[in-house]
């Protein structure tokens, strides 16, 4: 069965976009069905506009506190229908509250392979220790930020001379697949969360994990 999904960002929605192509192939098992963003300036609502898509803001400036601002945006969420939620650049830590009321439910693309490089500046700290091999990651989404079981991750190489904005740029690519493939094994049942971990139906192909081009 098909279920309805929401996009919350806060910037440019790059991802956000990858998933609404993603999910508009015929017998995709994911419908989004609204983007939500916490900014009203964010540039990805045009762009879920223009793809028609429903979209909705709730500012978190508007809210005395965090708790006050999740509700708003869950009743939102519940006024559409929605069943699932997949974070795409939505810049904004969550209570345990929203957390525990989306568990299983919530999922988050994160530039880095986690757990390396949790939190910010994945790119510039990447750099910094000199890894040879960066990427990103997919996973639920726990109280402890970017530390949810993860459901699929893609990796590049990190090329001498590279910059942050070459080694985003590169990571970025595979972002784009990676996250309407973990949607997908997510909603069609071949990747379900049980106790705590991630587990895959079917052959052992190596789903979870999407290797860059050579
Ligand atoms: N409880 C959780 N909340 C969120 C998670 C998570 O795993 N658990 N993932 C993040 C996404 N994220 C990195 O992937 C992230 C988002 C935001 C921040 C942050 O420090 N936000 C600041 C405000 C920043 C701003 O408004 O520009 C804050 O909330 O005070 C760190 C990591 C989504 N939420
Ligand atoms: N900690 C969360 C985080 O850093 N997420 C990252 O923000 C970018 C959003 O780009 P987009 O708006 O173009 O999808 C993406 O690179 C995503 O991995």
């Amino acid at each position: 069965m098909t279920r309805r999904a929401a996009v919350l960002i806060s910037g440019r929605g790059s991802n956000m976009v990858s998933l609404i192509e993603a999910a508009s192939a015929s017998g995709f098992p994911a419908d989004i069905a609204l983007v939500l963003s916490n900014r009203s300036d964010a540039a990805g609502l045009q762009r879920a506009r223009a793809a028609g898509i429903a979209t909705a803001i709730v500012d978190h400036r508007s809210h005395p506190t965090r708790e006050s601002f999740e509700q708003a945006m869950d009743a939102v969420l519940v006024e559409h229908g929605i069943e699932f939620i997949c974070l795409a650049g939505f810049m904004r830590v969550l209570t345990d509250w929203f957390v525990e009321r989306w568990a299983g439910r919530m999922i988050n693309i994160h530039p880095s392979l986690l757990p390396l490089f949790r939190g910010t500046h994945t790119h510039r700290r990447a750099l910094e220790e000199g890894v040879l091999i960066h990427g990103c990651t997919v996973h639920f989404v726990v109280p402890e930020l970017d530390a949810g079981p993860i459901i699929a991750q893609a990796a590049v190489p990190v090329i001498p001379g590279d910059t942050e904005e070459s080694l985003a740029a590169r990571i970025l690519v595979q972002e784009h697949r990676l996250y309407p493939h973990a949607l997908r094994m997510i909603c069609d049942g071949s990747a379900r969360l049980e106790n705590g971990r991630v587990v895959f139906s079917g052959d052992w192909s190596g789903e979870g994990a999407l290797r860059s081009p050579a």
